[in-house]
């Protein structure tokens, strides 16, 4: 099956986050299937937060970045009746906002789950419930507004 990501033109394939032309990225891979989102991501050792054992803020931050204007962007293609990579004009998200609730400590080493779900599509504004978890335990929540992006003449 094809990530989302997968989809992106080759010059939107940058992403620190989900890009899979950068070789220092994460490289986050996110999948529809039905009304939910999916991502998974095991973080090493590397990217520890200060409290021993545990991840660091923004890599979740990160993670719910780029796995929420994926979400977008498939929901939007959804919306238009059409299929992720269809070879017609690309559907672009961008991060408006992102507010994101650290509900308990995330631990390093283990499969994180990332998921997202649409709460409205409006004209450019998509707005996505994100939550991480661990072991079935939900680490982080977020709220993204995504904005379709326009390219300006
Ligand atoms: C599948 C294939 C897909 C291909 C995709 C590949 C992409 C891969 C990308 C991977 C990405 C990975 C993730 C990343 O790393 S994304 C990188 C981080 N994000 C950015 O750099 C975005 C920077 N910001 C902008 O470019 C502009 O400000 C945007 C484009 C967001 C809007 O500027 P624009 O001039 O275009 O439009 P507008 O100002 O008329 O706003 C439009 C509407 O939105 C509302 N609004 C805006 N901001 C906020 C806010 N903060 N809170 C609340 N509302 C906000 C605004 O009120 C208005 O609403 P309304 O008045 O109409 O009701």
């Amino acid at each position: 099956m094809h990530a989302i990501q997968d989809h992106y033109p080759a010059e939107f394939a940058h992403c620190y986050g989900c890009g899979s032309a950068n070789p220092h990225g994460l490289h986050l891979k996110s999948f529809i299937e039905g009304e939910r989102t999916h991502a998974r991501f095991t973080p090493a050792a590397m990217y520890s937060g200060g409290y021993p054992g545990n991840v660091y803020g923004g890599l979740l931050a990160s993670l719910l970045d780029c796995h929420g204007t994926a979400t977008a962007a498939a929901f939007a293609y959804r919306a238009q009746g059409r299929a992720l990579g269809d070879g017609g004009a690309p559907i672009r998200f961008v991060t408006g906002s992102l507010k994101v609730d650290y509900k308990r400590p995330t631990p390093l080493g283990i499969e994180l789950l990332i998921e997202g779900t649409l709460r409205s599509l409006e004209g450019r504004k998509a707005v996505i419930d994100l939550t991480l978890s661990a072991d079935g335990e939900v680490c982080v929540t977020g709220e993204m507004l995504a904005v379709q992006f326009v390219a300006k003449a």
